[in-house]
């Protein structure tokens, strides 16, 4: 986490490569860096949820990218990777009957809907997810799609606070 003020000095490349773990949809990053120097964080939070608003599903489909299957915690050292797991973090892996129920509920979600399932995982035990994916599974694909966009803007929501600081 680093403090506003230094985020504002920043150059704009440093800037934008800070905010990129957030979410895979480049603009966005770029547009808040732009967007410096921030006379509050709560400017720079309003700003960052405005600019999400205008995200359809083709920014849904560029983000999926970079987020792994929930139970599937990814072993790699980026950022996102390690944000990824620290979300994850309720979904008790030790718990084999899970995540089978998990890997099948990912699967069924996929084949109906062509893409991964995603969930804002911090604050939700592994059996939230399920029944949020179990739910989700029978939605229509223009109602998940909508679904999966405001999950989609809660997880870069708590990624930025915890990126920057006051
Ligand atoms: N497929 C997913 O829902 N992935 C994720 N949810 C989170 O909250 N973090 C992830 O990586």
């Amino acid at each position: 986490m680093i403090a506003l003020n230094h985020f504002n000095q920043l150059s704009g490349p440093e800037a934008a490569a800070l905010l990129a773990p957030c979410v895979a949809i480049p603009g966005w990053a770029n547009a808040l860096a732009d967007g410096r120097p921030w006379r509050t964080r709560s400017d720079l939070l309003h700003a960052a949820k405005y600019l999400m608003q205008a995200w359809g599903e083709t920014e849904l489909t560029q983000a999926l990218s970079a987020h792994p299957r929930i139970g599937e915690k990814p072993t790699g050292e980026q950022a996102h990777a390690a944000l990824s797991r620290q979300e994850q973090g309720d979904v008790n892996e030790r718990d084999a009957r899970l995540a089978q129920a998990l890997r099948e509920g990912n699967a069924r979600y996929e084949a109906r809907f062509g893409r991964v399932f995603l969930i804002r995982a911090k604050g939700r035990s592994g059996e939230d997810i399920l029944q949020a994916l179990s739910r989700r599974s029978g939605n229509s694909e223009r109602e998940e799609v909508q679904e999966a966009l405001a999950q989609l803007r809660e997880i870069t929501l708590l990624r930025l606070e915890g990126v920057i600081g006051e």
